[in-house]
Formats: structure tokens, C-alpha cells, sequence
């Protein structure tokens, strides 16, 4: 079964085709392909299937087989492989996935290849049922929360699929490994959430570290990093264009104010291509 191994910020993906791949469960192959020493290593897989609905479907699988409804960095990495590979031809076009339809338009450089992705990843969504959690209906914007004795305050909301943040002096002291599963998996979350730990830098910047739902600590998120961006100018923290700081490079968000659209705009990359042997 041939390959391709790309990433989004060091948000790392297997990407297949498979022209049937529409109902089949993917989730134990995502085990395998995802375990670092005994596959190929990976946050989750991507299948590329036909779609009826839009020009294309991406199907994203986490590292635990669990299947997400939306991928952020992934999305950015399918734009790029499906118009590199000539399965797309034109430069704006419409993905369906299980949030629903995302529309990228890619940036094509000299040699003829994506070099940049922005993703119209559509509108984010705050009341407390459409993330969901339980509790009184309306938005979840700076609510305490017990974790362990320890008091959070947190913002919570559905961007494709769940997110949760909390504002921090300093996101390289937080332990991730300790913190993240236990937001993660917090009893007021019925479908777990993503775990965001946000440093305001100023008013259009935020550096940001994501546990995540199915995948644990990742090197980047991109619904994470959208979440964080509306999460902060939601709290009065940034205006509506921000950029989100990485572990290794930048996001550009925007949380546009006449269409209500959160835009996202960043790098995506191939490393390998491969065969796997495995049954
Ligand atoms: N890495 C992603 C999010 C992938 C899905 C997530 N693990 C979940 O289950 O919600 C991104 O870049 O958005």
C-alpha cells in the first residue's frame, strides 16, 4: 500500500487514497501506521475519498483509531497533496469532511508545487450544546473548572471539533503529559475535547501548546490554533487577526468580521513517500 508521509508545522500525517475508502474503518490500520517504533510514526491518517458533496472528502483518523470530524493541519497538507498530485486542478476548491464542507486555496510557487494553504475553515461555534458540554445553555468564556483541587479558568468551543483553553504566564512550564488527559478527558466533556494552554503575547499574538483528543501532545494544531485565536479575542485578549506560535513556526489566523469565517493560513509539507508492507 503506497504512502505519503507529510506534516503541518511538525503535525505529522499518513496520507492514502482509497477510491472505496468511504465507509470502511480505517482505525486499526491508524494503530499501526501511527506507532513510532513498529510503524511509520504519526499524529493520525488521512484518507483521500471521493465525494459526492464537494470535490473531494478527507478522512482524518487519529493515532488511537478514534475518527475526528476535522483537522486543521491536515487539511492544509490534503490541499496540498491533492492539487501537487493533480487530483484537484483548480486552486480554490471545496473538501468534505465530517464538520463539514472547508474550502482551501493554495499558493502555488515557481516549481509548480503548493507552497502555502489558506483554509476557509467556516464558523466557529460557542454555545455550550454544539461543543459539546454539559451545563446551562450559552457560551463557555472563562468558567472555572475543578481539576485536582486546582481551579482552571476556561473557554471551550466547537471549531470543526472541540476545544478547550486556558491562559497561562508561561506555556513552556506547563506539563503537558500530566495536564492535557485530564482536560482531555474531564466529565463535562462527553466527546473528550483538545486541550489548548495559551500565552497572550500581545494583542495579536498568542503561542499556544495542544494536548489533543486521540493523539496526545502534538507539535501544532490547526483547529487548536483557530480555537485559540477566536477563544482570545472572545476573552478581550487580541483583536481578530493573530498569529499563533508554534514549536516550529507560525499559523496566520484570521476570525473575519463580516462573513463570521475563521481563516487559517500556513506551511504544509511532503517528506516521504513509501510502501507499507504490513497486512
Ligand atoms: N491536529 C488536528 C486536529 C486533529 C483532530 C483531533 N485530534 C481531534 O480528535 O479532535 C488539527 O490540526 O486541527
Amino acid at each position: 500500500m503506497k504512502f505519503v508521509k507529510m506534516h503541518g508545522l511538525g503535525n505529522d500525517f499518513v496520507f492514502l487514497e482509497d477510491k472505496n475508502g468511504a465507509d470502511k474503518d480505517f482505525s486499526q490500520l491508524a494503530i499501526k501506521m501511527c506507532a513510532p517504533h513498529t510503524g511509520i510514526g504519526a499524529d493520525g491518517i488521512i484518507v483521500i475519498v471521493p465525494s459526492d458533496k464537494a470535490d473531494v472528502r478527507m478522512r482524518i483518523i487519529n493515532a488511537d483509531g478514534s475518527e475526528a470530524e476535522m483537522c486543521g493541519n491536515g487539511i492544509r497538507c490534503f490541499a496540498k497533496y491533492v492539487y501537487d498530485n493533480g487530483i484537484i486542478d483548480k486552486k480554490e476548491f471545496a473538501v468534505e469532511t465530517l464538520a463539514g464542507i472547508m474550502k482551501p486555496k493554495v499558493t502555488v510557487g515557481d516549481d509548480g508545487k503548493v507552497s502555502l494553504v489558506t483554509i476557509n475553515m467556516g464558523k466557529p461555534f460557542t454555545d455550550r450544546a454544539q461543543i459539546p458540554m454539559e451545563g446551562p445553555s450559552g457560551p463557555v468564556i472563562d468558567e472555572p473548572i475543578d481539576i485536582d483541587g486546582k481551579t482552571y479558568k476556561i473557554t471551550s468551543l466547537l471549531m470543526g471539533v472541540p476545544h478547550t483553553m486556558t491562559y497561562v504566564k508561561d506555556v513552556d512550564a506547563v506539563d503537558l503529559h500530566e495536564l492535557g488527559p485530564k482536560f482531555e478527558t474531564y466529565k463535562a466533556f462527553p466527546r473528550k475535547t483538545n486541550m489548548n494552554f495559551v500565552q497572550v503575547i500581545d494583542d495579536h499574538t498568542i503561542k499556544v501548546h495542544t494536548w489533543e483528543r486521540g493523539a496526545g501532545a502534538t507539535l501544532a494544531c490547526g483547529t487548536g490554533s483557530c480555537a485559540c485565536a477566536v477563544g482570545s479575542f472572545l476573552n478581550g485578549f487580541t483583536g481578530r487577526s493573530v498569529d499563533v506560535q508554534l514549536y516550529l513556526g507560525t499559523l496566520h489566523i484570521e476570525y473575519n468580521e463580516q462573513d463570521g469565517n475563521v481563516y487559517m493560513t500556513g506551511p504544509a509539507a511532503v517528506t516521504f513517500t513509501g510502501d507499507w508492507l504490513e497486512a
